[in-house]
């Protein structure tokens, strides 16, 4: 024998107010809904019937609240079939398909009723004729039928709010939700006497001028979204029914946030953040849409990521690439702002977008020793794209560089350097070369065999000066004449720095450890003194030894002062000694005044 399963109806509205719907304030949007649903119906066969919805609400004797439809409404028939029965709905086709007209499709947003009140009474009088139904359920899942009293045809759904549920039945808060689900609803709705429906979407097309129009849609981002945006982008995807507008960001938005979406379901608001519309790199645009296709989620509060959604996705993503595209092509200067505001996200997202990164390359200007300019601009100029990996190495290198003609990028801000790689995507053959504090120094000019000579004892004494600060001390000609010295480090020695100043710091094991990665020597920083300099080559002619290490040692603190190297206690320390002993020096005895 076959049996019926029987529901346990509390079981049922915990799930859905626990785990199904985020707030028991939905029960006005399934309401309405409802309602809205029922009109449609009735219209489709008739359309000249009456198309109103009106709810009345009072929170005196704790709160009732009344919503009269004068829709298609039920026989008696009907009552027992789609409102006594979880999941039936009139909305599906034979296939069991949400059909198209209609919002509603699952079969359970009446039970919505039960989140803030224990008995929900429907008065419905069917359109197709015959006598008025009460209909009257309760939350315990048992209900009764009589007879009702209405005239016309359409529906009456009363609810007393259930002790501790009054919140949900104050006037204000009633507005308020069915303005927030239904302002953009087709017909007319009202709350208590007060339209809350009417005007449609504000990108509708209709005999409104373009500047009106235009200022519509700014307007509704301010009172709505509370931003006044770089620039709207019309939207619109017939596949998906799909029309609206997207909203340019003016402020800067963190891509790694998967920002939502105000979404209308053929005109009623499905979620306010819905996530999943536009692709991860439009994370600069927030939409406003309404679609008659997409499908809701049994919640009704997202979108069902399905293929007609990732379909829609890409044909707005389109859209917007469209539209950064046309900016680069009319307005380079609004582009260059949107890039000031916008190009962090920007770049992130060109490390794995070709379309992001070719915007990155043409337009948003880098800086580098030749002046601020964009990456095709310097390759186009250059052929090859000559980078420092971080903002250390360009401040050592960009002036020297500079004076021998090499141009250089700052590939220190970030994402930089990564993109001047990324670059070789667009263009398989391009140059692209780090450079490294070594490199520069194989430019620089041996002096000649005579000078050499003369100046090894000065060499010999500026080494014992900087010895125990763990540098190299070399004399060679470069230009500009104008710098006295460098303090050079390339990779590797920059890295057996951190070594040696982590070693200080740690205990005699694992100094021991990182004793291993130590090399000796080659990879000492350099102090590189520039012989072309007039003030350096005065300092290898002074006969006083003090003298001489004083200056050396002053030199040693430019120069890591010059190339924003980190000052360590020993430098500092130095820096203070001889740069009093320099004044001490410079300035004549007392008894001589
Ligand atoms: N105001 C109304 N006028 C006419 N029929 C109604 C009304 N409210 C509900 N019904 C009938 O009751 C059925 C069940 O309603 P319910 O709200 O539970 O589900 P639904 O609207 O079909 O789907 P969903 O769960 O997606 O909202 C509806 O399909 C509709 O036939």
């Amino acid at each position: 024998m076959s049996r019926s399963f029987q529901v346990d109806l509390r079981g049922v509205v915990d799930l859905l107010s626990q785990h199904l719907y985020s707030s028991p304030r939905v029960y006005v949007r399934e309401l309405l809904q409802n309602a809205v649903d029922a009109v449609t119906a009735r219209r489709a066969a008739d359309p000249s019937a009456p198309a109103g919805i009106a709810i009345d609400v009072h929170s005196a004797d704790g709160g009732t609240l009344r919503i009269t439809d004068t829709g298609i409404g039920l026989s008696e028939a009907q009552v027992h079939e789609l409102l006594a029965t979880i999941g039936r709905s009139s909305k599906r086709d034979e296939l069991g398909y949400g059909r198209h007209e209609f919002l509603g499709q699952f079969g359970i947003g009446l039970l919505s009723t039960f989140l803030v009140a224990d008995e929900a009474r429907v008065v419905t009088r069917s359109a197709g004729g015959g006598p008025a139904v009460t209909w009257t359920g309760r939350a315990d899942g048992t209900y009764a039928i009589g007879p009702g009293e209405r005239d016309a045809a359409g529906t009456t759904v009363t609810l007393t709010a259930r002790p501790g549920a009054e919140q949900w039945f104050v006037p204000e808060t009633v507005t308020d939700l069915a303005a927030l689900y239904g302002s953009m609803l087709p017909f007319e709705i009202t709350v208590n006497g007060k339209a809350i429906s009417g005007t449609g979407t504000p990108w509708r097309a209709d005999d409104r001028s373009a500047g009106h129009r235009a200022a519509d849609l700014v307007g509704y981002a301010q009172e709505v979204l509370g931003f006044t945006p770089f620039d709207v982008v019309e939207l619109d995807v017939p596949e998906a029914g799909l029309t609206g507008v997207a909203y340019v960001l003016p402020f800067p938005a963190n891509p790694a946030e998967h920002a939502g979406h105000r979404v209308y379901l053929k005109r009623m608001l499905l979620a306010e953040n819905a996530p999943g519309l536009l692709p991860d790199w439009a994370f600069f645009a927030r939409c406003v849409v309404d679609t008659g296709e997409l499908r809701p989620t049994a919640s009704r509060e997202a979108l069902y990521d399905d293929e007609q959604l990732a379909v829609t996705r890409e044909a707005l993503g389109d859209r917007l690439r469209g539209w950064l595209v046309g900016l680069a092509g009319t307005s380079p200067e609004r582009l260059n702002r949107f890039l000031a505001v916008h190009h962090l996200g920007v770049k992130a997202l060109a490390l794995h977008d070709d379309e992001m990164l070719r915007l990155v390359d043409e337009w948003w200007p880098l800086e580098t020793n030749v002046g601020r300019m964009t990456l095709a601009e310097f390759r186009a100029r250059y052929g090859v794209l000559r980078y420092c990996a971080t903002a250390e190495e360009f401040g050592q290198l960009a002036g020297v560089a500079a004076a021998q003609d090499v141009p250089v990028i700052n590939g220190g801000y970030t994402y930089d350097s990564e993109l001047v790689e990324r670059v070789r995507a667009l263009e398989p053959d391009l140059l692209v070369e780090r450079l490294d504090p070594s490199d520069i120094a194989t430019v620089f000019a041996e002096l000649d065999s005579a000078t050499a000579l003369a100046t090894r004892p000065f060499v010999a004494a500026a080494q014992r000066c900087v010895d125990r600060l763990g540098c190299e001390v070399v004399l060679r000609e470069f230009e500009p004449a104008s710098l006295p010295v460098l303090y050079l480090v390339d990779r590797a020695a920059a890295f057996a720095g951190e070594l040696r100043a982590t070693k200080d710091k740690v205990d005699d094991l694992w100094a021991g450890v990182l004793s291993a990665f130590e090399k000796p020597e080659q990879d000492r920083p350099q102090l590189v003194l520039n012989y072309r300099n007039p003030l350096v080559q005065r300092v290898s002619r002074l006969r006083d030894a003090d003298l001489t290490a004083l200056a050396v040692e002053s030199l040693y603190g430019q120069a890591l002062l010059l190339g924003h190297h980190p000052i360590r206690p020993a430098d500092s320390a130095l820096l203070n000694r001889s740069f009093l002993g320099l004044l001490d020096h410079a300035l004549p005895a007392s008894e001589q005044r």
